[in-house]
């Protein structure tokens, strides 16, 4: 059977990417994905927002909705302090073991767990089953439409305390308008706009940050 796409972005990372080293995990991919095929990575503009954010945050306890390859999981775990954790969730089971290899040859196996499964069925076991108790950075990047029910399911389960940052990739393109109803002009959040472009196109896109304060 013909390979995917992921599987191709997995064999030119594990072919050209330095054994141990993020930044050439993230540029193999980089370079891959904007000279052979598209895919769905945050990409190098929308990645310096994101770094930007995870410094700022600087979290012990980090989630990701969406990992998806791996990249924005290498990209956020590469910044995190010693004894910080990233946990990632994704539903597509073709994606996890692709993503696993990746963030392994990126040497970020011991500080990434990969949660396989909807976001909407996990979040409430975070606590019990991951003995966590609130969440420092979210970085959601999964399906649009999931966005604000998340956050929502977020709060409900207590996982954010005053501080936690929230990160939005896609606000304009393909959007997530219901998320952005529910953070802006909404007293619990401060919100922050970051226009950028979608990965590897001239297409506008846009970031959001949006600090839970509680
Ligand atoms: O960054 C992203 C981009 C796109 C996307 C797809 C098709 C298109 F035409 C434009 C953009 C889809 C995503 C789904 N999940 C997470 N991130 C995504
Ligand atoms: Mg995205």
């Amino acid at each position: 059977m013909d390979q995917s796409k992921e599987q191709r972005i997995l064999n030119s990372v594990s072919y050209n990417a330095i054994k141990g080293d993020p930044e050439s995990v993230l540029a193999c991919i980089d370079k891959y994905c904007s000279q052979n095929e598209w895919a769905m990575n945050v990409g190098d503009e929308k990645g310096l927002i994101l770094d930007k954010i995870v410094k700022e945050a600087d979290p012990t306890v980090a989630l990701e909705l969406g990992t998806y390859c791996g990249y924005s999981a290498v990209r956020i775990a590469r910044l995190l302090k010693p004894n910080a954790r990233l946990f990632s969730i994704e539903f597509n089971a073709e994606f996890v073991p692709i993503a696993k290899e990746i963030i392994e040859i990126a040497g970020l196996q011991d500080k990434v767990t990969i949660l396989e499964g909807h976001a909407q069925d996990i979040i409430p076991r975070l606590k019990t089953q991951y003995n966590m108790d609130t969440l420092d950075f979210v970085f959601l990047d999964h399906w649009k439409d999931r966005y604000a029910p998340d956050t929502i399911l977020l709060e409900e389960c207590g996982l954010l305390r005053k501080g936690s940052i929230l990160l939005a990739d896609n606000i304009i393109f393909p959007g997530a308008p219901d998320f952005l109803k529910h953070v802006r002009n909404n007293i619990h959040y401060e919100c922050t706009h970051y226009p950028s472009h979608l990965e590897y196109m001239k297409a506008p896109d846009a970031m959001e940050k949006a600090v839970y304060l509680g």
